[in-house]
């Protein structure tokens, strides 16, 4: 059994401070000594990608202090208790299993006489078969026509990871001949977000698929009955058009309002819930099943590498170990994650709720007060386009901010055309690898306003191309850089009770048991 421990009760930290500003960036980066960072400094991830840590500010000295810091923290012995099973949610009492959603990875996790890897398995399945009925035509409306649209209703985990990923590869399925159905997503319980969507589509043609967990969440309710509104306007029977991905303790299990229902468990975690139904269903039915499984693929084999004890060959722990030097050690309070793609044009935005919601906590797992900071501000936009936005402050603002670059050889449609000289895939990549220098070793200048700094620590991970596995790997990589970084601050990312007071306020405005403040906002809202 691992020991859980506070950040600064290990030996191992006390001696990574001690080498705090160790690393000159500039230095480390500039003539021949900058190539040779470059080829050593690179660990190969799962499907063809590679983590590329040149850039931060680590040398081998610092790298043998953070290997130390993974043993004493017990990171790979947390990760094997984790996907074996252990109570790792200790805020809620929940087992974590999102990594047993995509492959047995060590015993067998049996809860209640339930084997938990044939349920996430036989869910799939029923995915999968529901997603073939429908493209064969043999699951249709009433009028016997085609469904054409699926749209995910839901919100945080059932919203962003699901919808970054379609985002992600519906190019590569048109250039692929593995697009079957367009997908859209409500997720906002603002009336224009549901009202938009619907006007943009064929509703008799649509299947709504309600993805809730708990089956609770106001928005998510909120939007199933906007759309059940505009079926029942629409002279359709909502019955024959929504489907639900829910928790099978979950309300939505109850009634059977649904044409079918796909089930997940309490322990997979909403932000976490891609690799389960909530991900499965529309992804299955959007390209077709086999499309979805080698996104799992690609995350198996990359927790299969989460399980190296060499940090040097794990490349989820290393960037988990990086981030927390440079945020508990070298002191910087952001990171940005930077996709050189348009493809994770909303990768960003899942990140930002699995990294912020999981480990933006106070207390350690025990919910006693840390003595130390934990989860940095994430934010993030593809490249080139944030180069034109917040770059300016990346690169002379009084922050520093840790860069997380992702890019791709190639680009997924496969067309491009070269002006003067070079095609626009060579532009975006020649970018992403000035921006890494640029950052690293900046540039004198007599004018100070034309000056930089330089010394600004990025992270490439570089790979082919956006395709379901690397997809599955990208996806997997950060999950598991969240959780060891958890297991490094020992706080418990598996639970999010920072959501809860929020929507406490916001239903007792919604029932007039207001007063003081919260009733002046209210009347300036008209509520
Ligand atoms: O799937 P559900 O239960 O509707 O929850 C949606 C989201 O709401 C949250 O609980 C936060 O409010 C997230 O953690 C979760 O992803």
């Amino acid at each position: 059994m691992a020991t859980w421990k506070n950040l600064d009760t290990l030996a191992s930290f006390d001696k990574l401070a001690e080498l705090k500003g160790r690393v000159n960036i500039v230095e480390a980066m500039s003539g021949e000594n900058g190539a040779k960072r470059v080829a050593e400094y690179n660990t190969p991830m799962a499907a063809g990608l590679n983590y590329n840590y040149a850039a931060k500010e680590v040398d081998d000295t610092v790298l043998d202090a953070l290997a130390d810091l993974a043993e004493e923290q017990q990171l790979v012995e947390k990760y094997e208790e984790l996907y074996n099973g252990a109570i790792i949610n200790t805020g809620e009492g929940r087992r974590v299993l999102h990594h047993l959603a995509r492959r047995q990875q060590g015993d067998p996790v049996i809860v209640d006489g339930v084997d938990k890897r044939k349920f996430y398995v036989s869910q799939q399945e029923k995915a999968a078969e529901f997603a073939k009925k429908v493209h064969a035509g043999e699951i249709t409306n009433a009028a016997g026509e085609k469904f054409t649209t699926v749209v995910q209703i839901g919100i945080g985990g059932s919203d962003l990871g699901p919808r970054a990923l379609y985002i992600a590869l519906e190019n590569w399925a048109k250039a692929n001949d593995t697009f079957k159905m367009e997908a859209k997503f409500i997720s906002n319980v603002d009336p224009d977000d549901a009202a938009a969507v619907l006007n943009s589509i064929d509703v008799s043609r649509s299947l709504f698929i309600v993805v809730s967990k708990s089956g609770t969440t106001l928005e998510t309710l909120t939007n199933e009955a906007f759309v059940k509104d505009a079926l029942v306007k629409a002279g359709l029977d909502p019955k024959n058009h929504m489907l639900a991905a829910t928790s099978e303790t979950s309300p939505l299990a109850q009634g059977d309002d649904y044409l079918e229902s796909f089930f997940m468990d309490d322990f997979i975690g909403g932000r976490y819930s891609s690799s389960s139904v909530v991900g499965g269903v529309v992804l299955s039915l959007a390209f077709g099943p086999d499309v979805y499984a080698r996104i799992l693929n690609g995350a198996a084999d990359e927790d299969e590498l989460a399980k190296n004890k060499d940090i040097r060959k794990n490349p989820d722990m290393l960037d988990a170990l990086i981030g927390v030097y440079e945020r508990n050690v070298q002191g910087y309070p952001t990171t940005a994650v930077l996709p050189y793609s348009q493809a994770l044009n909303r990768f960003p935005a899942h990140l930002q709720q699995c990294d912020m919601e999981s480990n933006g906590k106070s207390v350690n797992r025990d919910g006693e007060p840390v003595n130390y900071v934990t989860g940095p501000i994430i934010f993030g936009e593809p490249g080139t386009n944030g180069q034109h936005s917040f770059y300016q402050l990346l690169h002379q603002g009084t922050d520093i901010v840790p860069l997380q670059f992702v890019g791709y050889r190639k680009n997924q449609l496969g067309v491009d055309v070269e002006i003067q000289g070079t095609t626009s895939q060579q532009k975006l990549c020649a970018n992403v690898a000035a921006q890494i220098i640029a950052f690293a070793c900046g540039k004198d200048d007599e004018n100070p306003n034309k000056r930089f700094a330089g010394g600004r620590p990025s992270s490439i991970i570089i790979g082919d191309q956006v395709t379901p596995e690397s997809l599955g790997a990208l996806l997997a990589h950060f999950e598991n850089k969240i959780m060891f970084q958890g297991f490094l601050w020992n706080v418990n990312s598996f639970d999010q009770e920072g959501v809860q007071l929020g929507k406490v306020l916001a239903t007792r405005v919604l029932a007039h048991d207001t007063d003081g403040a919260l009733k002046a906002f209210s009347d300036l809202l008209d509520i």
